[in-house]
């Protein structure tokens, strides 16, 4: 690992080193009963959130700072070889678990699953900080100050480092990813909610843990009243307000009992410490749990959501293709004959309606067959798509252009009347004749003979087709290459058959 110089890890180092201090100084002066009993060390917090918010390679900065400002708080109470032994322990401890944590969780560690906050409660209170302890009795042995064996010792570096990381690093990783975000746009009514709620637990906590119950009869307010506000944090204010809960809570607790006020004055010194570093550990695994249970609930239900949203997009194309390929001649891409039966029928039905004419025209490609025998199918295929294409740039875009089957092609024209329909046929048929289709070097010319209808406004589309169809027969018998239109008779449009034409 390469350690590179940076002025962010330098300011973000001696930082964490102040604040290790502080929690230091703290942990020394304001947790430790006039008994002489530590209830918690918070200073590890400090750099176990920092080990799990910044990169690896920051470590040893942070850890140095860190070792400094144990000495620091440590030297004036200890000889400097005890102080470094502390020190070096708690580094121990606390690049244990984030390196354990990190490993099992990856590297964007917040308190936003139950598999990262289980992982953290596995690798830190449980397992550094029992295994530090270790090291840690063995320095006060060494000390000869202590008059409590080495197990005794243990324990108690054990549960008050435990302790110390149970209540503050969830609070200083969510509140370092929330301030991280930008400060966030002030929500009044929240605010207002998280005084009253906070007026109140401070309130209730002061009576409760500044009154001794010394056996004396009578109600008394017991601590785990102060549970439900916590898990109101939790509900309203996530990780963030159930962290913060937490600590008021243990800032009331550990404030009262080190000036010898507590709920448990009627157990002995060393049980007392116990019951309340058991309550605080109790009201931190419970509302902080279930605050971040509610988080993985909401985040799930986001994703499934997600998911959801997804899934019906993507089904919702599909539909659309398989719409869009039961209505589309695969072949050509205008409408089969189904499709065209459908709009055309639902024109024929607004027309009845609302009236006005409507005409169609039917056209088959003369000799077709001979063009499929001569260069093949796939050629065929070609030619039907140049056809469709000229006829596509004929006709207006509100016209109708289906195709009947194999090279027969229907075309409804709405508002048209058949002399103009007939017209349009005409320039079709033109247009069809003039096209030179090149394959390879030769030129495939075509021809197609149309047939025109007007509907009469009560025939049915078959009866409309029926009659188109006849017309186009008429039209075929004309020597092909002609337009037809049924009754009233027009005139039969005839053009010269070209010799060369297929
Ligand atoms: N390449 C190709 N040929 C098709 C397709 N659909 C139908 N055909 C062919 O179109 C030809 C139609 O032949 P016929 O019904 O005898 O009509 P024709 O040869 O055009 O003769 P007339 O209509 O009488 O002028 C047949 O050879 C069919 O195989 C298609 O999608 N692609």
């Amino acid at each position: 690992m390469t350690v590179k110089f940076d002025v962010m890890v330098l300011i973000r180092a001696l930082l964490v080193g102040l604040a290790f201090y502080a929690g230091a100084r703290l942990g020394v002066t304001q947790t430790i009963t006039p008994e002489g009993i530590a209830i918690l060390w918070p200073p590890n917090a400090v750099l176990l959130s920092a080990f799990l918010l910044f990169p690896y390679r920051q470590w040893p900065w942070l850890g140095v700072a860190a070792l400094l400002a144990e000495c620091l708080a440590d030297v004036p109470a200890f000889p400097l070889w005890a102080a470094l032994g502390f020190g070096l322990t708690n580094l121990f401890e606390v690049a244990l678990a984030a390196w354990l944590i990190r490993r099992a969780v990856g590297e964007q560690f917040d308190f936003d699953r139950l598999r990262s906050g289980a992982y953290f409660l596995l690798y830190g209170p449980f397992l550094a900080s029992a295994l530090a302890a270790l090291a840690g009795a063995a320095i006060y042995v060494l000390l000869d100050r202590a008059d409590s064996g080495y197990w005794a010792l243990w324990r108690v570096w054990w549960f008050g480092d435990a302790l110390g990381l149970l209540l503050l690093t969830p609070l200083i990783v969510v509140m370092w990813h929330w301030l991280e975000k930008g400060l966030p746009r002030i929500n009044w009514p929240a605010v207002g909610e998280l005084l009253v709620l906070s007026s109140l637990l401070i309130g209730l906590g002061i009576m409760i843990f500044s009154e001794g119950t010394r056996g004396e009869p009578g109600f008394h307010l017991t601590a785990i009243v102060l549970l439900p506000f916590s898990a109101w944090a939790a509900f309203r204010f996530g990780v963030r307000g159930a962290a913060i809960t937490v600590v008021i809570i243990a800032v009331l607790a550990v404030g009262f009992m080190v000036r010898g006020s507590h709920p448990y004055t009627d157990y002995a010194p060393q049980l007392a410490v116990w019951l309340m570093q058991e309550y605080l550990a109790v009201v931190a695994l419970v509302s902080v749990g279930l605050a971040i249970l509610l988080e993985e609930i909401r985040t799930q239900r986001n994703q499934l959501e997600q998911r959801v949203r997804e899934r019906t997009r993507k089904l919702e194309e599909a539909n659309l293709r398989l719409k869009e390929q039961a209505s589309i001649d695969y072949l050509t891409g205008i409408a089969n004959r189904r499709h065209f039966y459908h709009i055309a029928q639902r024109e024929l039905k607004r027309r009845t309606v609302s009236g006005g004419a409507i005409s169609l025209i039917l056209f088959d490609v003369d000799h077709f067959k001979e063009v499929n025998d001569r260069f093949g199918h796939d050629v065929g295929d070609m030619v039907l798509n140049r056809i469709v294409d000229a006829v596509k740039e004929t006709i207006r875009p509100l016209d109708m252009f289906g195709r009947f089957g194999g090279e027969e092609f229907l075309i409804l024209l709405p508002d048209v009347p058949q002399d103009i329909a007939v017209k349009v046929a005409e320039r079709i048929r033109k247009g069809l004749e003039a096209l030179q289709i090149s394959h390879e070097d030769q030129i495939i010319e075509v021809t197609v003979s149309l047939g025109v209808a007007q509907w009469d406004g009560c025939s049915t589309l078959d009866e409309l087709i029926t009659q188109v169809d006849k017309a186009l027969y008429e039209a075929k018998a004309l020597g092909r290459n002609h337009v037809q239109a049924v009754s009233p008779v027009l005139d039969v449009v005839q053009a010269p058959v070209s010799p060369g034409k297929a």
